[in-house]
Order: C-alpha cells, then sequence, then structure tokens
C-alpha cells in the first residue's frame, strides 16, 4: 500500500525483545518492533523462519522464553501485556482486538449460523437487544458481500472464501484497534484471493485498523501494508516502508526472497 503510514506519535503496540525457544529450537529470536494506529505490518519470510510464533507471542497466545510485549490501552497507558489478569485480557480481546486466522475453522463457530457468529461477539462487549444485534449483524454481512438470505446459514454451508469474509465481518464487527492476520488469503483461488484481499483493504483503510498480517506471498504484502520486517531463522533481518524493501531490498537474503529464488 503507497498510502502515507497513518500514525500518531504514540505506539499501539510495542515488542521488545521477544525470544520463544521450543526445546532446542528457536522459534523467534530477539524481536523488537512497533506498530502504531491506523498502520498496516506485513511479516514476511519463507516457511519456518518464525512468523506465526512472532504473531503467537505479539497477541499473546504464546508465552514468550524472553522479552515482553506493550499495548496502549484506551485510557492511554501502555500496559506490559504479562501485567494484564485473565479478565482484563479477554476483554481486549473481545473489545481491541481481532484476530482473522487462515483456517476458518479456527475462527468461526462452524455450528452456529453466521448471524450468530457475528452477534456473538457484538454480545460479548454487552450488546442485549436482539433486534439490534440481527441488524447489525446484518448489516455487517452486506459489509463483506454475504447476502442478507444468508444470515441463518452456518458457515459449513459456506465456500473458503465466504467463510473468509464472515471471519472478517465476525472481527471487525466490534471495531477494534489491532487486528492480527495469519495468512488470511492462503489457500484459497487466486480469483477469491483477489476479491478478499480488495475487501480487507478497503475496511482497513475505512475503519483505521492498525494491522499485524504475517503472509508469505510478497504481492499481499505490497498491496496491504504500509511496512515490513523480514524474517530469517526466527531473527527480524530486514525492516522498512513496503515499497522501499521490495524494490531496492538491502539484505541478500530479502533479494533473494523477492527475486522469487527462495520459495517463501
Ligand atoms: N509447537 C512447536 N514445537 C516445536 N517447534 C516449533 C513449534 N512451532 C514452531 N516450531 C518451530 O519454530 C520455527 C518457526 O516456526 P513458525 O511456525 O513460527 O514459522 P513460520 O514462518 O510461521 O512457518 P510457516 O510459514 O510454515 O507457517 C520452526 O523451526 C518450527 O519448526
Amino acid at each position: 500500500m503507497t498510502n502515507p503510514i497513518a500514525t500518531d506519535d504514540a505506539p499501539l503496540l510495542v515488542a521488545e525483545g521477544l525470544s520463544k525457544n521450543y526445546g532446542a529450537r528457536i522459534g523467534c529470536r530477539d524481536v523488537s518492533l512497533e506498530i502504531f494506529p491506523g498502520e498496516v505490518l506485513a511479516v514476511v519470510g519463507e516457511s519456518g523462519s518464525g512468523k506465526s510464533t512472532l504473531l503467537g507471542l505479539l497477541s499473546t497466545e504464546l508465552a514468550p522464553s524472553a522479552g515482553r510485549v506493550s499495548y496502549r490501552l484506551r485510557e492511554g497507558r501502555l500496559a506490559d501485556l504479562s501485567t494484564l489478569g485473565p479478565a482484563e485480557k479477554r476483554l481486549l480481546m473481545r473489545t481491541d482486538w481481532g484476530f482473522v486466522r487462515q483456517n476458518p475453522a479456527e475462527g468461526l463457530r462452524m455450528a452456529v449460523s453466521a448471524g450468530g457468529n457475528v452477534g456473538e461477539r457484538l454480545m460479548a462487549v454487552g450488546w442485549r437487544h436482539y433486534g439490534q444485534i440481527r441488524e447489525e449483524a446484518s448489516d455487517w454481512l452486506g459489509q463483506v458481500e454475504i447476502d442478507a438470505d444468508r444470515i441463518d446459514d452456518d458457515p459449513r454451508a459456506f465456500s473458503g472464501g465466504m467463510r473468509q469474509r464472515l471471519q472478517i465481518a465476525r472481527n471487525l464487527v466490534t471495531r477494534p484497534r489491532l487486528v492480527f492476520m495469519d495468512e488470511p488469503t492462503g489457500g484459497l483461488d487466486v480469483s477469491v484471493q483477489a476479491r478478499l484481499l480488495d475487501l480487507i483493504r478497503s475496511l482497513v483503510a475505512k475503519m483505521g485498523l492498525a494491522v499485524i498480517i504475517v503472509t508469505h506471498d510478497l504481492a499481499v504484502a505490497r498491496l496491504l501494508s504500509h511496512r515490513m520486517v523480514v524474517m530469517r531463522h526466527g531473527r527480524v533481518i530486514e525492516t522498512g516502508l513496503t515499497d522501499q524493501v521490495l524494490d531496492d531490498p538491502r539484505e541478500p537474503y530479502t533479494q533473494l526472497l523477492v527475486s522469487s529464488v527462495l520459495a517463501a
């Protein structure tokens, strides 16, 4: 994405010296980064480079072996996430964060209707009025281009692309400030991917979301992100504005990645 980075001065999330070991194996090593409100950051690298591990650490799904993640709460305080209690963390995840997963079955409730998938997130943040919940869910299905007459169908009856669009609606309905995405277009046909990417791009811009997206696909990074980090062997080896890194990579490894010599 070529838009200037829409940042204000204070970072939304700050990672310092994050490391994760799996026994003797390194998942992620000494990663520090910041993300600002409204900024889309892509994490790229070949398979096994540590992208998913880093996303797991940033979203606190994984506990670091070393380092910490801090997040700016709505009240303005930058909080070390390891110091939040379980209730505070749950609230944060429900209200301020979203997580779009590659496999929709992990991000959706497959036996609950499409409307229910979106509506239950609203209920989790305190909505109580059935009619209003249904109306908001229906509005969101429209925003992700799912026909209104599918509201009572469950996602098992949806195509892969529709499931991903529903997952996006479920995540965005609470108007989060930060969304984690793990290969959101992975495993979809090229034409389905293109449509989904367009949708993600327009919603992210419209809502001013900060996004951390893991992808092995540099075209996805180019289209969606303002800034990117390149990972290799668990470390960040290059970081910069997306267009700069892709057009003029500094590191020989990134040059190989960009020239598609490496299967990312
Ligand atoms: N649960 C685990 N137990 C042991 N080792 C793990 C575990 N998860 C990841 N690893 C190892 O950590 C390293 C980084 O893996 P990770 O999944 O983060 O990479 P990735 O870049 O996301 O790869 P991919 O694109 O294939 O998903 C790899 O060497 C991997 O084998």
